[in-house]
């Protein structure tokens, strides 16, 4: 069976493209950053998680080829570089010049751009991307703090950020089948098309997909492609329940941290206040004197951890207030406070018998992964499409990690309560 080594560029991508391996046949490990040593992971999957999406190109550039080639000794033969279903990326990159990095390290000339999740809404039409029922350009992800998207095309997208040229398979030729898709890519090919956006309306799309590229070395994408590529490459020996139990959440303490400003995560941030404790997280603030506020916090949390549901803490604001924190403070110096704020925030509540973490954004979860310490972790069972819990291989924690716009509006209650101890 071939081994799948996944490039992931933010923690809560790679959580969800883990959880859709597992669920569709490929026992999965995900582990935080490249490993130092040479320990061999046993799976038929790998997701290395990395913090890619938003830093300067050159560091994401070589982030991912130091897990490129960590996962081909690992005896991957098979590689799929992740990204945001809504593509989310900076003016400079990143996602064009990791991919080109990658294929010239694999020596491939083409790949697939598919950042399609019908799931959760998002498609992929004559190449344009969408966000429910509206374009990605006029979705919330134009306001969004670190990496607005204001253009829906991704091919225009692609030769903006990459060295070559960009092509489509349309929708209509993927109706047709793997067979079609599979023709359409080599006469591409022969047009020297570098990166092939694949259109993707439904989930059958998807399988379509998956079949058609099978024998690619690189494909890229959201998880959506996962779906149909693990039902390619799945050995089908492995039992789900079983891979899923490893991953069931464990812990009594549970705390709700939420760093996302997606137009989602500010409903169920709105929903979840009036269920449970919350308290706002203010930028000044963490600005003004960090370790004093992040304590005080703490110990809101503490005092406010014995009811049905746990604390939330959240830095999540809407798009006008955002806007204004941004114009005051500094868009980077801004969203770099909140991290920090809830870096400190986790190290003390680990040191106080915190066990459950449910956090929003894939920044954020990045950043309290890292100051757990979590180095790998099992994929457990699935909270909404995309977002299941996670077990630290190492320590008792577990983690409920979730994408800015995943989850519905009862997203974090749903968490504690269909997962009771
Ligand atoms: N009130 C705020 N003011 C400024 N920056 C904020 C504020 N709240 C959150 N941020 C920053 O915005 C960023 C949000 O990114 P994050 O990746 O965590 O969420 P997201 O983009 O919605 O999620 P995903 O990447 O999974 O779609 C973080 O860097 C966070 O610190
Ligand atoms: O693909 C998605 O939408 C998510 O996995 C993600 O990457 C958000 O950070």
């Amino acid at each position: 069976m071939m081994r799948l080594g996944v490039i992931a560029d933010d923690f809560t991508g790679a959580t969800d493209i883990a959880s859709f391996l597992v669920q569709n046949g490929m026992a999965t490990v995900q582990l935080n950053g490249v490993p130092p040593g040479d320990e061999t992971i046993d799976a038929d999957a790998i997701v290395v998680s990395l913090k890619s999406r938003s830093c300067p190109a050159a560091q994401a550039v070589s982030d991912s080829l130091a897990a490129l080639s960590w996962l081909q000794q690992q005896g991957c033969e098979r590689f799929y570089f992740k990204y945001c279903s809504t593509f989310d990326s900076t003016a400079a990159g990143n996602i064009g010049p990791v991919t080109d990095a990658l294929l010239e390290a694999l020596g491939e000339t083409q790949t697939v751009i598919s950042p399609a999740l019908p799931v959760n809404g998002r498609t992929v039409y004559q190449g344009y991307l969408f966000v429910m029922d509206q374009l990605l350009s006029e979705s919330g992800m134009r306001h969004h703090p670190v990496t607005p998207m204001t253009d829906s095309n991704l091919l225009r997208l692609m030769d903006a950020q990459a060295q070559g040229k960009a092509g489509l398979i349309a929708s209509s030729v993927l109706d047709q089948g793997a067979d079609a898709v599979r023709q359409r890519l080599g006469e591409l090919k022969a047009d020297g098309v570098r990166y092939v956006v694949l259109d993707a309306l439904h989930e059958q799309h998807l399988l379509t997909q998956g079949a058609a590229v099978q024998q690619m070395k690189l494909v890229t994408g959201g998880s959506g492609l996962a779906i149909g590529l693990a039902r390619q490459l799945a050995s089908g020996a492995h039992d789900k329940q079983q891979a899923q139990a490893a991953g069931a959440p464990q812990g009594k303490r549970a705390v709700v941290i939420s760093g996302s400003c997606s137009t989602m995560t500010n409903r169920q941030v709105a929903i979840y206040r009036q269920q449970a404790p919350a308290q706002v997280v203010e930028v000044e603030a963490c600005l003004q004197d960090p370790q004093a506020y992040a304590l005080q916090l703490c110990d809101w949390v503490v005092q406010n951890a014995d009811g049905e549901l746990a604390p939330l803490l959240y830095a999540t604001s809407d798009a006008q207030q955002l806007q204004q924190i941004q114009q005051q403070y500094g868009a980077a110096r801004s969203s770099e406070a909140v991290e920090q704020c809830f870096a400190a925030v986790v190290r003390e509540l680990k040191a106080r018998d915190f066990r459950r973490f449910i956090v929003a954004g894939g920044e954020t979860s990045g950043v309290v992964a890292q100051t757990l310490g979590v180095r790998a972790f099992y994929i457990g069972p699935v909270i909404s499409p995309g977002v299941p819990w996670v077990r630290d291989t190492e320590q008792p924690i577990s983690l409920a990690l979730k994408s800015g716009n995943f989850g519905d509006e009862n997203f974090f209650a749903r968490a504690q309560t269909e997962f009771p101890l």
